[in-house]
């Protein structure tokens, strides 16, 4: 059947589509339809089924006789180990781990806040939760204690699963202090936490509070998959949106399963028993849908690697890792490939191993600019496919579906609307565009089944940020185009997300940092274009009257606060004074402008600039930083 077929098939019936789809899911009761429309813009799918996530991802593959199966490799050329978890193992810890959560009350719709490096004890902490109807919210490493406390506060878990250590190159990070102290700034406070001592870092316990990892795992009965309903939320998982407080996006269970043992085949072609991986992070969601439970609920083993493209020892590591563990289908970032051909432009590396088992590259996360595509391509002889989603759809809004078929690959698209998605280009009073025009992308509702419900504790912001500005639409925050072919173009946020080596950071968000510096008056973050991680914040401040203060000086103070606020995540290292912030005559901040000049793409003066003189002093600013041309 053709991608044309298929879609066409999704047209014809979305319902019997998904239905279908549903039949590759072991249900506790069967769905006996597939939508339901809630009214307002919202929907359900699959609500009166009763399934169990964790019982499809673990315990259905070891019940059909595929125990010894290997479900997990570890690969960390970090600490120099590698394991391998089966799928009978995997059971065993995770439902010795569930056995604990429950020993302490930890029941279904409760939360828990999973802290962890990349380590198989994170897989086996979110499929525990999993396990019990307990909804887990993995907050990434990179993230600090406040942002980690703003989570606990939403969230308000029972407990928290962390480790004692993550580690970078050259660096172990304390996540066990990050805890302790997001715990203190925190409101709420869970009543335990499960600490998994790694042998880099022991951390101190709390007496009566934390406990041990494998103490807890070790001294109470395994606990049994609890079924739940169909819009029974799997996860929270938050995500940067236009204002500072972040956004808790829900996962509904059973389109969850639906959807992504759908996309293995159909979109990444692997069988059972294959080996995919997706080399990211379980605190971002392509580490929920593709680390952790798209490849295990189809019975595919999956690769955690504890290590960076570069530097993890060279820019062979992909290489090797693929080679060792005969992967099929390898996903990553865009900034990823960029940092190992910047290291090894020629793909001398790849030389010394046998990529044979490899059949196609995947890259999401961030655009994927032509010069990577090509250069990946050359060098691995194999299909390179962008594709576009977002944490918020939780598996690809447009893809080359490449085990339905393989279609022509236009660089700069990440080709064709998958099954589910009616995308649209819309002009600003929510009217359909043509082909190749620019506008607003927005997807017809109700979205497809693994996309979010709604936010966690906030559906009047759901409405607000994504239904509100084109009725009867999804609005994603990306502009882009779809030309004569139906291939999609994206083109850039419409909001005030940047994007940072794949990782989604609201501009805002930073401001707040900074504006809450002492001597800020005022400020501005915009994200600038970086060769090699996308886009890069840069932040401009406006010193408080008669500050005397050394202006290097408050630049690195901002630059340090950002890092401990936010956290390293937000690669938040250049900051410049300047005397005035360009704005409109109504006192808006004129940031796109800034990004024109810095990036050194052409720009028009905004007819209702309050003060033109204001851009050459920006222009200026830039310039001390290697920027406009400087
Ligand atoms: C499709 C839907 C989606 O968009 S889901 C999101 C998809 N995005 C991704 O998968 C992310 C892809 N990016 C990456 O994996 C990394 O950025 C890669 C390419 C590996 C580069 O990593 P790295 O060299 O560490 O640079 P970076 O910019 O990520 O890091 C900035 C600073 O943060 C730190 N950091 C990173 N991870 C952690 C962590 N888990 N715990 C603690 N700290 C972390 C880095 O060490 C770095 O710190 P520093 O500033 O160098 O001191």
């Amino acid at each position: 059947m053709s991608y044309k077929d298929v879609y066409q098939n999704w047209q014809d019936d979305h319902e019997g589509f998904w239905l279908e789809a549903a039949s590759y899911i072991d249900w506790d009761k069967a769905p006996s339809k597939a939508l339901t429309d809630k009214g307002n813009g919202l929907y359900e799918w699959f609500s009166d089924s009763l399934g169990n996530t964790c019982y499809n991802a673990v315990d259905r593959h070891v019940e059909a006789g595929r125990g010894d199966q290997t479900a997990i490799i570890y690969d960390s050329p970090i600490t120099g180990k590698k394991d391998k978890v089966s799928f009978s193992e995997l059971r065993d810890q995770v439902a010795s781990l569930a056995g604990g959560l429950a020993d302490k009350g930890v029941a279904k719709g409760d939360r828990v806040i999973i802290y962890m490096p990349m380590v198989p004890e994170a897989l086996v902490a979110m499929l525990a939760c999993a396990r019990l109807g307990a909804i887990h919210s993995v907050v990434f490493g990179g993230f600090a204690s406040n942002e980690l406390a703003v989570r606990i506060d939403d969230a308000k878990p029972k407990a928290i699963i962390a480790a004692s250590c993550g580690l970078e190159p050259g660096r172990v990070v304390h996540y066990k202090p990050l805890v302790d102290g997001a715990i203190e700034l925190a409101d709420h406070k869970p009543d335990f936490c499960v600490i998994l001592q790694r042998e880099q870092e022991r951390a101190d316990l709390i007496d009566g509070r934390d406990v041990d990892w494998h103490d807890f795992q070790a001294n109470t009965p395994e606990a049994d998959c609890v079924p739940v309903e169909g819009n029974h939320p799997l996860y929270i998982l938050y995500t940067s949106g236009t204002t500072g407080a972040p956004k808790g996006v829900i996962r509904a269970s059973a389109g969850h399963m639906v959807a992504l043992y759908w996309t293995m085949e159909k979109i990444y072609d692997v069988k059972p028993g294959d080996v995919f991986w997706a080399a990211s992070d379980v605190g971002w969601v392509v580490g929920h849908s593709y680390i952790c439970y798209g490849p295990l609920l189809h019975g595919n083993t999956t690769v955690v690697f504890e290590g960076k493209p570069v530097g993890t020892p060279d820019a062979g590591t992909f290489w090797r890792v693929i080679d060792e563990h005969n992967v099929r289908s390898f996903f990553t970032a865009p900034t990823a490939i960029r940092a190992v051909k910047r290291e090894d432009p020629t793909g001398q590396l790849m030389k010394d191993y046998d990529l044979s088992s490899l059949r196609a590259l995947f890259l999401a996360g961030e655009r994927a600019d032509p010069d990577t595509i090509q250069w990946a391509f050359d060098h691995l002889k194999v299909p390179v496919v962008d594709h576009w989603w977002q944490t918020e759809t939780g598996f690809a809004i447009a893809a080359n579906p490449l085990g339905v078929e393989e279609i022509p690959v236009k660089i700069g698209s990440p080709s064709v609307p998958m099954p589910g998605y009616d995308v649209e280009i819309l002009d600003e009073g929510g009217n359909p565009l043509g082909p190749n025009e620019l506008g607003a992308i927005a997807i017809k509702l109700p979205l497809p089944p693994g996309t979010l419900p709604g936010l966690w504790n906030a559906e009047d912001r759901f409405r607000k940020s994504y239904l509100s500005t084109f009725p009867g639409y999804y609005e994603t925050g990306d502009a882009g185009m779809i030309d004569e072919d139906g291939y999609l173009y994206i083109m850039a946020r419409t909001d005030d997300v940047i994007n940072v080596a794949g990782h989604r950071l609201s501009t805002g968000g930073m401001e707040e940092v900074l504006a809450s510096h002492p001597d800020v008056a005022e400020c501005a973050v915009i994200g600038v274009s970086d060769q090699l991680k996308g886009q890069m914040p840069v932040g401009f401040l406006c010193l408080n009257a008669g500050s005397d203060r050394d202006h290097a000086e408050v630049a690195a103070e901002v630059v340090k606060l950002v890092r401990e606020k936010i956290g390293p995540v937000a690669a938040f290292k250049l900051a410049v004074v300047v005397d005035r912030l360009p704005k409109t005559r109504s006192g808006k901040i004129l940031r796109g402008t800034m990004v024109n000049i810095a990036d050194g793409t052409p720009w028009k003066m905004p007819a209702t600039i309050d003060d033109p003189v204001i851009l050459d002093e920006i222009t200026e600013a830039l310039k001390t930083i290697g920027y406009a041309g400087g």
